[in-house]
Formats: C-alpha cells, sequence, structure tokens
C-alpha cells in the first residue's frame, strides 16, 4: 500500500469514526489564502450553494514529510471534533482533494483576529470591553483544559 493510500484510510477512519460530514472540494467555490501555520495553508471561501463564507485549512501530504502532516491533521482533526463550545471555532467537515494532495478542515470563519482588533480599536476600547474579551478568552481556554483535559500550549492572538 502506498503513502496516499494509508493516508486515504486513516482519513476515511476518521470521517466514520468521528461522523464528520464529507465535504468534496468541487463544492468549494472562491477560495482565497488568507493565512499559513507551521503545516498548513488556510484559506477563505464559500460552500456551493450556501453565501457564508467558511474557513478552510489545508494540509499537504504529498512528500516525505506526510507522515508528520498526516499525524498534525488528524490530531488536529479528533480535538476538534471533542470541542463543542461558543467560545471554539466550530468544524463543519472535512475533505481529500485528490489532486493537490492534501486533506483539510471546513471550519467557521474568524472574522478578525484579536490582535488586530485590538490594534485598530486602541483608542476607543473601553476597559470594561477589554475586560469581556478576556473573559471569553479565559471561557474558551477553561473549556480546553477543564472540559476536554486538553492543554493549549500555543496561545497566538492571531
Ligand atoms: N477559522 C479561521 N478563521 C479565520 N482565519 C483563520 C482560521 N484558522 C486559521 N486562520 C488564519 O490562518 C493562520 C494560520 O492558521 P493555523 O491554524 O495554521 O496557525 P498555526 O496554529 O500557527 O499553525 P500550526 O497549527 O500548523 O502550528 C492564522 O494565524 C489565522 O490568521
Amino acid at each position: 500500500m502506498d503513502e496516499n493510500e494509508r493516508l486515504f484510510q486513516l482519513f476515511q477512519r476518521a470521517i466514520t469514526e468521528y461522523e464528520l460530514n464529507n465535504i468534496p472540494i468541487r463544492n468549494l467555490k472562491n477560495k482565497k489564502k488568507i493565512g499559513e501555520g507551521g503545516f498548513s495553508k488556510v484559506y477563505i471561501c464559500n460552500i456551493d450553494g450556501d453565501s457564508r463564507m467558511v474557513a478552510v485549512k489545508e494540509i499537504y501530504v504529498g512528500d516525505e514529510n506526510s507522515e508528520a502532516s498526516i499525524k498534525s491533521f488528524l490530531n488536529e482533526l479528533k480535538l476538534h471534533c471533542k470541542a463543542k463550545n461558543h467560545r471554539i471555532i466550530e468544524l463543519f467537515g472535512v475533505g481529500y482533494d485528490e489532486k493537490e494532495v492534501s486533506c483539510y478542515l471546513v471550519m467557521e470563519l474568524a472574522e478578525c483576529n484579536l490582535r488586530k482588533h485590538l490594534t485598530d480599536k486602541k483608542d476607543e476600547l473601553k476597559w470594561d470591553k477589554k475586560i469581556e474579551l478576556a473573559i471569553q478568552l479565559t471561557e474558551g481556554l477553561s473549556y480546553i483544559h477543564n472540559v476536554m483535559n486538553v492543554l493549549h500550549r500555543d496561545l497566538v492572538l492571531d
């Protein structure tokens, strides 16, 4: 069995195990890159027939580093599936792009990142609003730590 077949099997197993929606690549329209992480590229796009914009985190799995990418992808997938809280980005589904040899997560779009918000509104944000934001952030973290029993370890503002 080659690497891609192995990946596909792991991926299929995860879809069944976590009862995920499979969102085919042909349904993702108007993709535009908005960010990049250690393993992934992040796009904004919309799902065919739905005007709502979503974020797509795509992980390329077609080279010799794919083992690490697959592990990272499946781990993130598992954590996302466990996380059911209004302070945490919702996972809508997943997909596999055979042509690009990549896997992707389709999730709720964060309209603005916190760093940009705090910078843009520096002069107008009142302390009560800042405290409210800090409370929202700690509610999300508290859920991850105390309910999911997972340490975040990579909290960044954007
Ligand atoms: N759901 C989302 N909505 C809007 N933007 C997002 C979303 N997810 C990620 N991004 C953007 O894409 C960038 C990269 O996201 P990613 O999750 O890959 O970051 P990372 O945690 O640094 O990467 P890695 O998990 O590979 O270490 C983020 O900094 C953010 O700007």
